[in-house]
């Protein structure tokens, strides 16, 4: 099954637009497992037995888990995903983004090493950089476009003043992956919840390319107003919340709260999509 097939099954059957996050941070841990690194596979496995049933993706974080010399703890994780969840799609979010022939290498780390479905990467080094990850028939990637950081506004929202109709950076970077860039079909782009305006734009050039928007819960973005600008078009809608569903409590209930997040997030975002 491809990145895309497996998206649209786990949003029908989950009802869901939303997608767990998975960026575990120790010194968040509840009670015993505060601060111990070796826990952090059984954190994320308890956060993702508990909300499984409730999303249409799972985002591990690569640098979470390197920070902490945590990668086998990832790769166990990735197996657990594919075990109790094998309609979930995984995204890694890692970012990257080098010369064609380091890009291979990273190509191979995420789709063979660690078994994702998609991987987030950075569009600044231009094309040769993203072919690599096309060649992974079904795989999707995702490209950086309009991020939800506010220092996303010092290149991404440059004017391209060469370019016909002065398109701003983020959307020329849109405009090449629905287009000539999307060879087989793989891309997605990654908009901010923080600037759902701006996703509307993002939405006129790239009308049905899946968008993965990171933002709401811990950095405040308007959940409604997202998901109204990202359902112009119909391309498919993958809605991240990292912080606020993992951390919310930090007692030994934390896989229930977490949970409890999780149904009110994916009801939040159901209204908006009904409405
Ligand atoms: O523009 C971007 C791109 C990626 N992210 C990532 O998403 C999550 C957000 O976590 P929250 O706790 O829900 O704020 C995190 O992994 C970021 O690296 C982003 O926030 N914005």
């Amino acid at each position: 099954m491809t990145f895309l097939d497996m998206l649209r099954d786990a949003s029908t059957r989950n009802d869901s637009m939303l997608c767990v996050g998975l960026d575990p941070e120790p010194s968040r841990f509840p009670g015993a497992m505060q601060g111990d690194a070796s826990k952090i596979y059984d954190f994320c496995a308890a956060i993702v037995d508990a909300t499984y049933d409730l999303v249409n993706s799972f985002k591990p974080q690569i640098a979470y888990f390197a920070a902490h010399r945590a990668e086998d703890q990832l790769e166990k994780l990735m197996a657990h995903m594919r075990r109790v969840a094998p309609h979930v799609p995984v995204i890694l979010d890692a970012k990257r983004g080098d010369i064609g022939s380091t890009a291979e290498q990273y190509a191979k780390e995420a789709f063979e090493r660690y078994g994702a479905d998609a991987v987030t990467l950075s569009p600044f080094m231009g094309f040769d950089s993203i072919t690599p990850y096309l060649k992974y028939e079904g795989k999707g990637a995702f490209l950086l476009c309009r991020t939800s950081n506010p220092g996303g506004d010092d290149l991404q929202a440059q004017t391209l003043a060469d370019l016909p109709g002065r398109p701003h950076m983020f959307e020329h970077v849109a405009k090449l992956a629905q287009g000539p860039w999307n060879t087989n079909g793989q891309l997605g782009l990654v908009v901010g919840a923080t600037r759902p305006q701006e996703i509307e734009r993002v939405r006129a050039v790239a009308p049905t390319l899946p968008l993965l928007i990171p933002g709401v819960g811990a950095q405040g973005g308007d959940a409604v107003a997202t998901v109204k600008a990202a359902r112009i078009g119909g391309g498919p809608i993958i809605i991240n919340s990292s912080r606020a569903i993992l951390y919310a409590s930090q007692g030994e209930d934390f896989a229930q709260a977490a949970r409890a997040a999780a149904i009110a997030t994916r009801a939040t975002l159901q209204a908006a999509a009904r409405s």
